[in-house]
């Protein structure tokens, strides 16, 4: 048995009651993992801990161990951050296939177990535990506090979700572009040159983008609001199935998408919203069988200002609009052209 804490019946109680207070008190998924986590292991006790994610990208499924918690023989214990999961062992992604738990013991008597993380009758994650066994009440313990999650996961996905694209909602970009910014003044600061598994090229920076369907105003007038909106949809599932899970995608309202890419090399950047519009234009929507989009690209450091990023990235696209629509325009790239022909190198020039 390797129950964590060990108090009177009704001290134990209390402080169960407000381990799970705190559970429902999170108000984001971070947040939530943690307090899951942080609980598991002050209830039960294990020698590691770590919650999975499956992320599901344009060539293949990838698993995202998204935290971790190690505990030592002493008791000491250090956290992990996220990061990919490059080699996920077999019974993690038969655990995600089936939906079902998986325990598997060995002969010193070490178990692990994998709990599945269902939200909307779909595998979206999975529990993974290694402890010395576990007695029937920490069994009990462990199940519910999964089950309490997974309904408070489902809660908060709910209200960071845009009801038609199921994309993220405008309220939540501050603390998600924030999360992002300082995962990588972490990164940096540790000379990482690597995010996940993929190499982070000299000059990169992160950006933000902002697509815009070209005349859809049209569309819902030849076709009305409903037919308008199974285009918004089809045009979202294909920006999730296109872009990497580790973009952020956002509906801000009407037929305008955000989307903050991790650092990557402006040209690279290029090649692939280039190859997205490319896709769009040869996708046949409902009803208007063809659309075409503008999109404008501001830089992003974790010392910008998010509005101000995204102003600059309003006006590449507003310079995408004026010039015809269906182009692709960086911020950057603009200003350094009106610098020259103003020949005003301040950068302060009134330009749209
Ligand atoms: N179907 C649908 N339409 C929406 C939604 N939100 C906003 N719209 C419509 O999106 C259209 C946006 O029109 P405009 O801003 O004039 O832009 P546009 O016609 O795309 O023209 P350009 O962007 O200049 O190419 C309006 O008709 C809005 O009513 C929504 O949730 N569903």
């Amino acid at each position: 048995m390797s129950s964590g804490v060990t108090a009177p019946g009704g001290l134990m109680q209390e402080v169960l009651l407000n381990s799970l207070v705190n559970i429902t008190k999170t108000r984001d998924i971070d947040s939530l993992e943690y307090s899951l986590v942080s609980t598991i292991h002050e209830f039960i006790g294990c020698q590691q801990i770590a919650i999975y994610k499956k992320m599901d990208t344009p060539d293949a499924v990838s698993i995202e161990r998204s935290l971790a918690l190690y505990v030592d023989d002493d008791g000491q214990f250090q956290w992990s951050e996220r990061c990919e999961e490059e080699e996920p062992s077999p019974e993690l992604i038969s655990c995600l296939h089936s939906a079902c738990t998986i325990s598997v013991q060995s002969n010193t008597g070490v178990e692990n177990r994998w709990i599945p993380v269902v939200l909307q009758e779909k595998p979206v994650g999975a529990i993974a535990l290694t402890s010395v066994g576990l007695d029937s009440q920490s069994q009990v313990l462990l199940n519910a506090f999964c089950r309490i999650f997974e309904n408070y996961l489902a809660v908060l996905n709910e209200n960071e979700r845009d009801k038609l694209t199921g994309l993220l909602n405008r309220q939540t970009f501050d603390k998600k572009v924030a999360d992002l910014m300082q995962k990588q003044v972490r990164n940096q600061y540790r000379g990482q040159a690597h995010e996940g598994n993929r190499m982070i090229h000299p000059g990169s920076t992160s950006w933000l983008a902002i697509i815009d369907v070209d005349y859809f105003k049209q569309v819902n007038d030849r076709y009305g609001h409903v037919c308008g909106d199974e285009v918004l949809l089809l045009l979202a599932q294909k920006m999730n199935e296109f872009f990497r899970a580790s973009d952020l995608l956002f509906r801000f309202g009407g037929e305008e998408f955000v989307i903050v890419f991790e650092p990557t090399r402006s040209d690279m950047l290029r090649k692939r919203l280039d190859a997205f519009m490319d896709m769009i234009r040869s996708t046949r929507f409902p009803f208007v069988a063809n659309i075409t989009v503008s999109i404008g690209v501001a830089r992003m450091s974790p010392y910008d200002f998010p509005i101000s990023v995204l102003e600059n990235a309003d006006r590449a696209l507003y310079h995408a609009k004026d010039s015809g629509r269906d182009q692709l325009h960086f911020f950057h790239e603009i200003v350094e052209i009106l610098d020259r022909e103003n020949g005003d190198l301040d950068g302060d020039v009134d330009l749209f």
